[in-house]
């Protein structure tokens, strides 16, 4: 075999069609297209690339590493007051982005209430730092986690200012993020100078805002808008989660909270209404144990909220 079939051959066992490769005499030079892959897995492919085309008979290897850029976007999940689930909306949307087709990350930054690694079944695993940045623990999900929850200790109430929030949020969202074009960012609840700190430092490409149906937490939640009005970050749209009851017993919906106030609202503050969450046993049972009901094969309530993000992100 000559010697440039050998190398080009050694050199695709380990980078595949990642390499190009020229050869003047006994002395090799190899573009290695590194987009996408982390800081670690491309010092790791550069490293087998050099290896593999230093064969008997090549007397010098250069090797140039190039990435096309990849433009993430972050999209900010907030809502104006606690416990309206926006934990949960963040975590199934994130699953349902990523079964609709894009690479996505999720960014837990809720120093009150870090809920992520639990609601993604990726509790007691700790990210490790290479060259300085984080690695995105796996979840069952497809989906890669940085949590504040696994930066700091479970359960210690943290008084943290703006700033302090942000350097913490900067170590998650410029975490090695590999191959993600998406990132959902799971805000703290609360439209304080934490949130606005955190916005207008990392400029997400959208918000998202969650709601439940009674009219204190719509309150709430044109607070929220005004938040991201603020630092002129553009609106996707509102969730109304909690829409409704649906009784396990009889399949019966009713609904306590009334119907139609978060439509309503969005409608008169001009957002777009992106749909509603019923409030059900079976999306608390399956959160608390791990299991986001946006994974399972027959989920119809994330997959159109999904699909209205992911048109939006499309145009923007
Ligand atoms: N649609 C729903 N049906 C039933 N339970 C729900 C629903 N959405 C959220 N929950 C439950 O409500 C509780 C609060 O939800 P979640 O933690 O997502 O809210 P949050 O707004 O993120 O709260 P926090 O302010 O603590 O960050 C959780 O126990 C969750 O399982």
């Amino acid at each position: 075999m000559a010697l440039i079939d050998e190398v080009k051959a050694a050199v695709a066992a380990v980078a595949g069609k990642r390499a190009a490769i020229r050869m003047e005499g006994t002395k090799a030079g190899i573009v290695l297209d590194a987009t996408g892959l982390g800081a670690g897995a491309r010092d790791r492919m550069e490293a087998d690339v050099r290896a593999a085309a230093g064969r008997p008979g090549v007397t010098e290897v250069r090797v140039v590493v190039t990435a096309e850029r990849i433009g993430r976007k972050l999209i900010a999940v907030a809502s104006g007051k606690g416990g309206v689930g926006k934990s949960t909306l963040s975590a199934n949307l994130a699953i349902a982005l990523a079964r609709a087709g894009r690479r996505v990350g999720l960014v837990d930054a809720d120093i009150y209430g870090p809920s992520q690694p639990r609601l993604m079944a990726a509790e007691g695993t700790k990210p490790v730092a290479h060259d300085g940045k984080l690695q995105p623990v796996p979840t069952p999900y497809g989906v890669p986690l940085l949590s504040m929850g696994q930066l700091v200790e479970a359960d210690r109430a943290i008084a943290w200012r703006g700033p302090m929030a942000a350097g913490a949020l900067g170590q998650l969202v410029d975490g090695d993020w590999g191959a993600s074009d998406t990132l959902v960012l799971d805000l703290p609840p609360g439209t304080g100078d934490v949130q606005l700190t955190m916005v207008q430092k990392h400029r997400p490409a959208g918000a998202i805002i969650v709601s439940t149906p009674q009219d204190l937490a719509l309150i709430d939640a044109r607070r929220a808008i005004d938040l991201f009005a603020k630092a002129g970050i553009p609106i996707i749209g509102l969730v109304e989660n909690m829409a409704g009851y649906c009784c396990p017993h009889c399949g019966g919906f009713s609904d306590p909270f009334g119907l139609g106030g978060a439509e309503a609202a969005a409608n008169d503050l001009d957002i777009p209404f992106l749909g509603r969450v019923p409030l059900t046993v079976a999306i608390r049972t399956a959160s608390d144990a791990g299991r986001p009901p946006a994974a399972e094969a027959d989920d119809t309530v994330f997959a159109p909220i999904a699909a209205q993000v992911n048109a939006w992100l499309a145009r923007a």
